[in-house]
């Protein structure tokens, strides 16, 4: 398997240098030449297997030129078995035919445990056998840089530096990453917000020389590819858990970078019939204004009660463009420096074929509380507030009743409790046993300006081998 850019100039790259990589050199993210595609008789013989072997059978494709199929199935099992739920992805019942699947049940209470418990040992397995050193250098609006951190910290050939936008972040979220100790953990907060953050990330793959060519860096966010890969397994099982293939499954996901629900359209793409993806965001909606009425307008970036969700330059969306546009990186390219300068459009044939598989609803911190709220009183069940946006955009946008409607539950309500507090449902979250004494344990941090220079040169006297 090959994987080529979404701007159409960089070279094409096998899995493990994907996996060491960030943005191509173009400025591109990378995407796989072609997908594997799986019959319906193939997708239904997976019925019943693990959660292990199910992500082995979706995943292997796209691997296995670079790792060994026992070793691949070793990396898996030890990796699911870090949850602590049997079945890994659970669902929970809301309504008639309307699920939540909760996600949140690994290290650190957020989906990105799926993908980044994998990463860390994908990176361990590869650096090892180059013995080679990276500089894992990730922005974070509370949820990737714990899951990032738990999942390498233990890989003795990593340096971690996480960018998080200073007080943007729920505490627990801050908690999580800063109390983490260990010489090659570095957790920085920028006084800006996460786009700042991510900018200063993608701004340093572009140009490296700040590492004066010692190492390289390497990227955690769902820019890396492994990210997105490991994201598309749990559609599958949810699809199987309810009927799947032989019937029809709708997803809502609450979105930021587009990770998620890309992995999701990627899940369609390799034949899993999927009728329907709603976007779900909060106020900060620029993808929900664009598949709404096909312009796509960056705005000011605002505080809400869902901070993991608080995003405006949402990375993956090229990677959606670079399909909708016949994979033709100039046309990409275009777009985005366009993008840059103010608001675009793309053809209407174009948008309109988006139209077909996605819907989206933005959801403001009102909006988000009621949510909770209904929900709690209908079920007694508890929402996070990204969840609870999810939830609201799916009976928005419906189609179908007859399809099952899957609501992502991308974090645990014990990471939000002020938000969860503003609802007015009257319970307090409890954090889990492992993290109980969070709020005693000694935290480290470094703030700093949102200046590229003062992050640059923090890295490059921080890291291991400076
Ligand atoms: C809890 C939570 N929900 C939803 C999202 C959005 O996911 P994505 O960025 O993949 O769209 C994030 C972060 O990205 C998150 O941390
Ligand atoms: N919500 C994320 C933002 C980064 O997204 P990613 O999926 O690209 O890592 C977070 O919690 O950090």
């Amino acid at each position: 398997m090959r994987y080529i850019s979404t701007r159409g100039s960089a070279p094409s790259l096998g899995f493990e240098d994907v996996l060491l990589t960030g943005l191509a050199t173009d400025g591109g993210l990378y995407v796989p030449e072609s997908l594997p595609k799986f019959s319906l008789e193939e997708i239904r013989s997976w019925r019943g297997l693990s959660y292990s072997e199910l992500a082995f059978r979706v995943m292997y494709p796209f691997v296995e030129d670079a790792i060994p199929a026992d070793d691949f199935r070793a990396m898996l099992d030890d990796t699911y078995s870090q949850f602590t739920h049997k079945a890994v992805a659970p669902l929970v019942q809301l309504d008639s035919n309307e699920w939540v699947m909760e996600l949140f049940r690994g290290p650190t209470l957020a989906f990105k445990d799926f993908a980044l418990q994998l990463l860390g040992r994908l990176l361990d397995y590869v650096l090892e056998k180059r013995k080679q050193h990276v500089v894992i250098m990730g922005a974070t609006s509370g949820d990737t840089g714990s899951a990032a951190i738990e999942g390498c910290r233990r890989c003795e050939h990593v340096d971690i530096f996480i960018l998080h936008p200073h007080q943007r972040v729920s505490e627990v979220q801050r908690r999580q990453m800063t109390t983490v100790t260990g010489d090659n953990i570095h957790n920085i907060a920028v006084k800006g917000n996460f786009d700042d953050c991510q900018r200063m990330v993608k701004a340093s793959f572009g140009d490296q020389s700040f590492l004066k060519g010692k190492t390289q860096l390497v990227a955690v966010n769902s820019i890396n590819w492994a990210r997105i890969m490991a994201q598309i397994v749990y559609y599958f099982q949810a699809s199987l858990a309810l009927g799947g293939p032989d019937r029809s499954m709708a997803f809502s996901v609450p979105t930021g970078n587009f990770g998620d629900i890309f992995a999701g359209y990627l899940a369609r793409e390799m034949g899993l019939p999927v009728s329907q993806l709603v976007i779900a965001t909060n106020r900060n909606d620029i993808l929900h204004r664009f598949m709404s009425g096909n312009r796509y307008e960056q705005q000011k970036l605002e505080h809400t009660l869902s901070p993991s969700m608080d995003i405006m330059v949402s990375s993956n969306f090229e990677r959606l463009l670079f399909d909708l546009h016949g994979r033709d990186g100039d046309a990409v390219r275009d777009l985005l420096e366009r993008a840059q300068q103010g608001p675009v459009s793309i053809e209407d044939y174009r948008w309109k074929n988006a139209r077909k598989l996605f819907d989206s609803a933005a959801v403001d911190d009102a909006g988000t509380c009621d949510t909770i709220r209904e929900v709690f009183e209908a079920n007694e069940y508890l929402l996070d507030p990204h969840t609870a946006i999810g939830v609201k955009a799916a009976r928005a946008c419906r189609r179908d009743p007859a399809v099952p409607m899957i609501t992502l539950g991308t974090a645990h309500p014990a990471k939000f409790p002020d938000a969860v507090k503003q609802s007015g449902v009257g319970v307090e979250p409890a954090l889990p046993h492992h993290l109980a004494d969070l709020f005693e344990r000694e935290e480290r941090y470094t703030v700093l300006d949102d200046d590229l220079d003062a992050v640059q040169g923090f890295i490059g006297s921080h890291w291991k081998h400076a």
